[in-house]
């Protein structure tokens, strides 16, 4: 990794050995006086920097499944707003590590989270900083997991929830968990992206708190993902995985894992030659980061017109881009992109050996195939796909991938007849 700027001299803005820091400019801000998102200065992302950078002795508290605060002190509070998440389990996938060819497959299935996805490990960090402030309202644009999410931290913390979704393109389970967890739902007529527009400039106007991965603290509980996996890894495997291979949406947990892995170089705690290659995976219909990265080009272009089964990844302006793709680069990781027939197809592998993900989670699997394929991830590679979300986040792209139900009358023998055509 060829430059961590993580070493930057404690400012006097830092409150606690926390401040944020420009990735552009470098200005630095007091993390929890007033509310922003990005640089006042030049509209860079913001990071969450600290004086003290952990090493895994630092995490140490009795277990894994412990989750999220687990890993406090490389967070910028001892406890959150917590359900509880985190401590995911790391599956063992043996027929489909055979049929694919590496020495070692496992996966990290983010969707036994509460909510069903990896952004409850975010939302704790976030809404707590939301109470620390002190807003009225939280507010997020979502493909559906969001939304799900800052539902439920919001109900917990007792905050008015505000979400925006594009219109007819959120899975049914997501909007049931939004709706039940007492938010107030408005379908935008427009895409995901537009969505987030309309929530930066709504909380541009001190309209409510905005709760996407823009917002640094987000990433922050999102990084613990990337912790988890080194720790459950090596514990179980004697080694560090040599790559994670992870669906590419709005490239929070691209941005967030990189962070991890730097962090915990700067601490001394991982070698540079462990930081497993950061591998992402978008949707052929949406994949703006893999262009950017095949072209060679140091940011993305907006894609206007996106379209995939994965819904979760239907994004076209990856906001993270500017901390993902160096996450990705220096890693020595690569993108690809898959169609959305590959992606069923990696649904049905992964619920053939009982995990049960929805489509944005199987492209990790079926890039991780198309790579192998192509012979650019190599037979002797140790691997970690990341699976985002469970499958009933998306009961009918799971009905349609799966088999129909057979109709049969009320009587034992018609039954085995049945059972004998
Ligand atoms: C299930 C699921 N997988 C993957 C992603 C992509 O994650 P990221 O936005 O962190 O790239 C999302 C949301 O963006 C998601 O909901
Ligand atoms: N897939 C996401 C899209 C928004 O991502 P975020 O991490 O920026 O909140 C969703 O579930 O809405």
């Amino acid at each position: 990794m060829a430059d961590l700027q993580l070493d930057e001299p404690e400012p006097e803005v830092a409150d606690d050995g926390v401040w944020l820091t420009c990735i552009e400019c470098g200005e630095t801000f007091a993390p929890f006086e007033g509310i922003r998102y990005t640089c006042d200065s030049c509209g860079g992302l913001l990071e969450v920097r600290y004086a003290d950078l952990p090493t895994f002795e630092d995490f140490d508290s009795a277990a894994i499944a412990d989750g999220v605060w687990r890993y406090d002190a490389a967070l910028p509070f001892e406890e959150g707003v917590s359900l509880p998440e985190g401590g995911t389990p790391l599956h063992d996938v043996p027929r489909l590590e055979d049929d694919l060819g590496v020495e070692r497959l496992r996966i990290k299935h983010e969707g036994m989270n509460p909510t069903g996805s990896f952004k409850d490990r975010g939302m704790t960090v976030g809404v707590r900083v939301a109470e620390k402030v002190g807003v009225d309202r939280l507010a997020c644009a979502s493909t559906g997991n969001t939304s799900a999410a800052l539902s439920a931290y919001g109900a917990r913390a007792d905050l008015e929830t505000l979400v925006l979704l594009p219109a007819g393109k959120v899975a049914a389970g997501k909007i049931a968990q939004a709706s039940l967890h007492g938010a107030r739902i408005l379908e935008v007529d427009g895409n995901f992206d537009r969505c987030l527009d309309i929530v930066q400039d709504l909380a541009d106007r001190g309209e409510a708190y905005l709760l996407n991965s823009l917002n640094p603290f987000r990433l922050e509980g999102q990084k613990t993902i990337g912790l988890e996996i080194l720790e459950q890894f090596h514990a179980e495997e004697g080694a560090y995985p040599d790559r994670i291979v992870l669906p590419v949406g709005n490239a929070g947990n691209t941005a967030a894992l990189y962070k991890a892995f730097r962090e915990l170089v700067e601490s001394g705690a991982l070698d540079e030659s462990d930081v497993p290659k950061l591998t992402g995976v978008q949707a052929a219909g949406s994949a703006p980061m893999v262009e950017a990265i095949e072209e060679g080009w140091e940011g993305i272009e907006r894609w206007e017109d996106v379209e995939t089964i994965a819904t979760a990844i239907r994004i076209g302006n990856p906001v993270n881009a500017p901390k993902a793709l160096p996450g990705i680069r220096e890693t020595g990781g690569t993108a690809v992109a898959v169609s959305d027939e590959e992606i069923t197809a990696a649904q049905r592998d992964l619920a053939g050996e009982g995990v049960g993900v929805e489509p944005a989670s199987a492209a990790s699997v079926a890039g991780l195939r198309k790579l192998r394929h192509e012979g650019v991830i190599e037979a002797d590679e140790q691997v970690v796909c990341l699976t985002t979300g469970h499958l009933l986040k998306d009961p009918d792209a799971a009905a349609a991938a799966g088999s129909e139900p057979e109709p049969v009358p009320d009587e034992t023998d018609a039954v085995l007849d049945h059972l004998a055509e």
